[in-house]
């Protein structure tokens, strides 16, 4: 479970967030709360049980000083085992302050609790050799292990394993979440997340999705003013049909399938408008009552495919851009929608963000920046969605369904989306991804795509 709407911040955020507190309060009473918030959230799971706190040689293990202090002086038998020496100012007060045994690390005994508080925000390289085992091995015969901020081993601002243990039971984020606590190997290795407010004010654009305030259409509604969503059929127009479905499901007033041929499935209510190519979609798109155009789910990548995009493209229409259109605009993806004036949005998995965008950097960092060549939103789409602006604003789901591993989510995800933006909502990326989870959730395991779209209506009721 991850805090909804809480503030993300990266390493150097948190520190300059904690500098700023201790120019008015002293730098122990801000850890005395930390190790407090700490202690507080362990002994919810001791039940009587031994406890074991390992201390690191930074403030991380000074916080793990303070909670072993707490505990033991509320009754719990406490065991401290530390890598080294305390290295920081405040972790060798904390350190004289516990004032009892300090074992080494390399020959503690299992207890059933265990307090992980070797490394947290300071963690800048791969565990030793030496320290990781040894970690891994009182993790494996811990019954609970709670980590301070974050499990030692994580990187902060990427999520990236550099030697984390499996088997962590919960972390306590202290002051906010860090990308860690929801991207990368960190969605795996946190456990539950808890988050404790220490009386650091953080300031971040990003933030975790949270579920969206929606208005259910007034007494004088119509089918064009809930919007109107067009979607592009191409080779495989089963995979439009999903995201008509799914936009129609998502609310749209009204749902028209540009498509090569009157027949096919679909609903009813889903109405069909034939084009043969791109000049004919241009033509159509001139309509400027359309709310959204959704083009790529089953698009295909040939010379009619390339016609149909580039009469999306020049639209002067809210545009949602997925699957082979993304494949076909592949690294020119910038030139391209930088010359659009209507608002543009991606959603590509990472295998299309591969395709098109440079992927250095953690995953927050990589969306930015291709939210900042395409000046258009980017769903960054997986297990960690990432959901960035081009003016800087991001979003982040973590622990979505993991059924959601299955051909045609992503098509049903743009459809929702349209319907998001033609209803002229502000923040149709995070409401999408928002909605698109809670009907995965709702639809339970094993659903095929076709059965999500079906659960929308159940998953926008939760937001009215
Ligand atoms: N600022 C505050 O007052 C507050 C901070 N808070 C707490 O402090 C935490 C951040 O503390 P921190 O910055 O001291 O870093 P921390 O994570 O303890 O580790 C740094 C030490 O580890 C070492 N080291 C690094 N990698 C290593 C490796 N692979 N293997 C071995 N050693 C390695 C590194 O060595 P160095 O790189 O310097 O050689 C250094 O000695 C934060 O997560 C939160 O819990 C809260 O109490 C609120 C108040
Ligand atoms: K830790």
């Amino acid at each position: 479970m991850i805090p909804p709407g809480a503030p993300i911040v990266t390493a150097a955020q948190m520190r300059a967030a904690e500098e700023a507190v201790f120019r008015r309060e002293p730098q122990l009473d801000v850890m005395e709360r930390a190790g407090a918030a700490v202690a507080r959230e362990a002994a919810r799971f001791v039940h009587g049980s031994p406890i074991l706190v390992l201390a690191g040689p930074g403030n991380n293990g000074g916080d793990a000083y303070v909670a072993a202090r707490l505990l033991k002086a509320a009754g719990h038998d406490v065991a401290i085992a530390a890598s080294g020496e305390p290295g920081t100012p405040a972790a060798r007060e904390m350190h004289a302050r516990w004032g009892g045994e300090v074992g080494s690390l390399y020959q503690a005994r299992p207890r059933p609790v265990l307090v992980d508080g070797l490394f947290g925000t300071g963690l800048t390289r791969p565990l030793e050799r030496g320290i990781a085992p040894v970690f891994a091995e009182l993790v494996a015969a811990a019954r609970f292990t709670l980590a301070i901020d974050l499990p030692s081993g994580l990187e902060t601002d990427s999520g990236t394993d550099l030697g984390v243990p499996r088997g962590i039971s919960a972390t306590l984020a202290l002051g906010a979440l860090k990308p860690a606590h929801v991207l990368g190997a960190g969605l795996e290795r946190c456990g539950h997340v808890l988050l404790a407010d220490i009386g650091i004010p953080v300031e971040s654009q990003w933030r975790t999705v949270t579920r969206p305030k929606l208005v259910a259409p007034g007494p004088r509604a119509h089918k064009y003013s809930r919007g109107l969503v067009v979607v592009v059929e191409g080779d495989m127009p089963g995979a439009a049909r999903l995201a008509a479905h799914a936009a129609m499901a998502g609310g749209a007033g009204y749902t028209i399938l540009a498509c090569a041929s009157d027949g096919g499935g679909g609903p009813d209510a889903l109405v069909r408008h034939k084009i043969a190519n791109g000049d004919d979609l241009a033509d159509f798109l001139t309509e400027k009552r359309i709310g959204a155009v959704v083009i790529g789910p089953g698009l295909g990548r040939d010379r009619r495919a390339e016609g149909l995009l580039k009469a999306a493209l020049g639209a002067d229409l809210p545009l949602i851009l997925d699957g082979d259109a993304l494949t076909l605009l592949g690294k020119s993806a910038g030139a391209w929608l930088q010359r659009r004036n209507a608002a543009t949005w991606l959603t590509p998995h990472a295998g299309e963000f591969e395709r098109m965008f440079e992927s250095d950097g953690d995953k927050i960092t990589q969306t930015l920046a291709a939210a900042s060549e395409t000046r258009a939103t980017v769903i960054h789409k997986g297990a960690d969605t990432v959901i960035a602006t081009p003016r800087g604003v991001v979003r982040v789901l973590a622990q979505a369904s993991s059924w959601l591993s299955t051909a045609g989510t992503g098509d049903v995800l743009a459809g929702t989306l349209a319907a998001q933006v033609a209803s002229g909502n502000k923040n149709a990326a995070e409401a999408a991804v928002w909605l698109h989870a809670r009907a995965a959730a709702l639809a339970g395991p094993a659903f095929i795509a076709d059965a999500l779209p079906m659960h929308l209506p159940q998953a926008i009721s939760e937001c009215l």
